[in-house]
C-alpha cells in the first residue's frame, strides 16, 4: 500500500547530497515519484509564487469566488441534469479534452488530455489491480467540456478551480478566500453561518458544491449508470475540494460513508496533482488498455 507523505517538502532526501535541489524527489512505495517542484519551478499549488501563470489564476478565482452563488449553482444543477446536449463515448470525450486548457491550474499549461493519461498511468503503476481507479483517473476532468461550444461553452470560473460548498460559510483555507467579500452569500445571514442550510454529519450528498467539471461529471457517470463504486464516483465528484481533502475543513457535514471515501480520495490527489509534468504519455500505446476499462464500467454511448 502507498504510504501518504502530506508534506513532501519535508520527506525523505535523495540519497546522493549533490543532487541538486530543484532534482530532488520523494519515492512513494508503491514506486511513484512526488516531485518537489512543477513544471515552472515552484512547489505545487503555490497560489503566491510569482510565475507566468500566477495573475491569470488570480483573476480567475476572483471572478469564480463572485459568481459562485447558492441560486447559481441551483440552476445549474437543473439545466445540466438534464443531460439532454450530446451522445458519444467516454473515448471520444477524452478526445475532446485535446483541446481543452485549465486557466485555474498554477501547475499545468498543458492539454487536458495529456493529465487524464498522467494521472490514470501513475495510479496504475502503483494500485495494478485497482483497475476503477485507473478509469476513475482517466475520467475525473472529463467534466471540463463544459468549456465546448456543444456543452453549453461555460466561462473557465464555472467549470474549472478548486470546489467548496454553497449555502454555509466559506472557509478560510479556499484559495483567494478574501474574494468572497464580493459575494453576495457571503451577507445573506441564512448562507453565512458554519451550518448555513446544513446540519451536522448530514452528509455530503446533501451539500451543494460550487458548480463546475467535478459535479458535471459525477451526474454523468451516475446518471448513465456507471458500474464504478461509490468510492470512484465520489473521487469524481469531490476531488476538486481542497478544502476538505487538504485542509480538513467542513467534516462536520461528512457522515460515515464520505469518512471511508475521503480515504480514497485522499490516495487518488496525490496523482491528480504531482503527475503533472511535461511528460508526455504515448496515447496508442495505452488506448487499449482504456477502452477496455471504459467497456467494463460505462456503456458505449452516454448522455451528456
Ligand atoms: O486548477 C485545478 C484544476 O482545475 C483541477 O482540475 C481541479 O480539480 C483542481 O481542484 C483545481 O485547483
Ligand atoms: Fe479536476
Ligand atoms: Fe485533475
Amino acid at each position: 500500500m502507498t504510504i501518504l507523505i502530506e508534506q513532501p517538502e519535508f520527506g525523505v532526501e535523495a540519497e546522493e547530497t549533490k543532487v541538486p535541489v530543484d532534482e530532488k524527489e520523494l519515492m512513494l512505495d508503491g514506486g511513484f515519484v512526488v516531485p518537489q517542484i512543477n513544471s515552472f519551478g515552484h512547489t505545487f499549488r503555490d497560489y503566491d509564487a510569482e510565475s507566468e501563470r500566477r495573475q491569470g489564476v488570480e483573476n480567475f478565482y476572483h471572478t469564480n469566488h463572485i459568481h459562485q452563488t447558492y441560486d447559481f449553482v441551483k440552476k445549474m444543477r437543473e439545466q445540466y441534469g438534464k443531460l439532454d446536449r450530446v451522445e458519444m463515448s467516454i473515448w471520444e470525450c477524452c478526445e475532446l479534452l485535446n483541446e481543452v486548457v485549465d486557466e485555474s491550474d498554477p501547475d499545468l499549461d498543458e492539454p487536458q488530455i495529456e493529465h487524464l493519461l498522467q494521472t490514470a498511468e501513475a495510479i496504475r503503476r502503483d494500485y495494478p489491480d485497482e483497475d476503477w481507479l485507473h478509469l476513475t483517473g482517466l475520467i475525473h476532468d472529463l467534466g471540463k467540456v463544459l468549456l465546448l461550444p456543444s456543452f453549453g461553452e461555460l466561462p473557465q470560473w464555472a467549470v474549472v478551480g478548486d470546489t467548496f460548498p454553497v449555502g454555509c460559510a466559506y472557509d478560510e483555507s479556499i484559495v483567494h478566500h478574501k474574494y468572497f467579500k464580493e459575494n453576495p452569500d457571503h451577507y445573506n445571514p441564512a448562507y453565512n453561518t458554519k451550518y448555513g442550510v446544513y446540519s451536522e454529519g448530514c452528509g455530503l450528498n446533501n451539500v451543494m458544491m460550487s458548480w463546475g467539471h467535478d459535479d458535471y461529471m459525477y451526474l454523468v457517470a451516475k446518471e448513465n449508470k456507471t458500474t464504478l463504486p461509490s468510492a470512484g464516483l465520489f473521487v469524481i465528484r469531490y476531488h476538486s475540494f481542497y478544502a476538505l481533502h487538504r485542509s480538513g475543513a467542513y467534516k462536520h457535514l461528512m457522515n460515515e460513508e464520505d469518512v471511508e471515501n475521503l480515504k480514497w480520495l485522499q490516495i487518488f490527489n496525490k496523482y491528480d496533482l504531482y503527475s503533472k509534468s511535461k511528460v508526455r504519455i504515448d496515447v496508442e500505446k495505452v488506448k487499449p488498455y482504456y477502452i477496455s476499462l471504459i467497456e467494463k464500467y460505462f456503456p458505449a454511448k452516454l448522455k451528456w
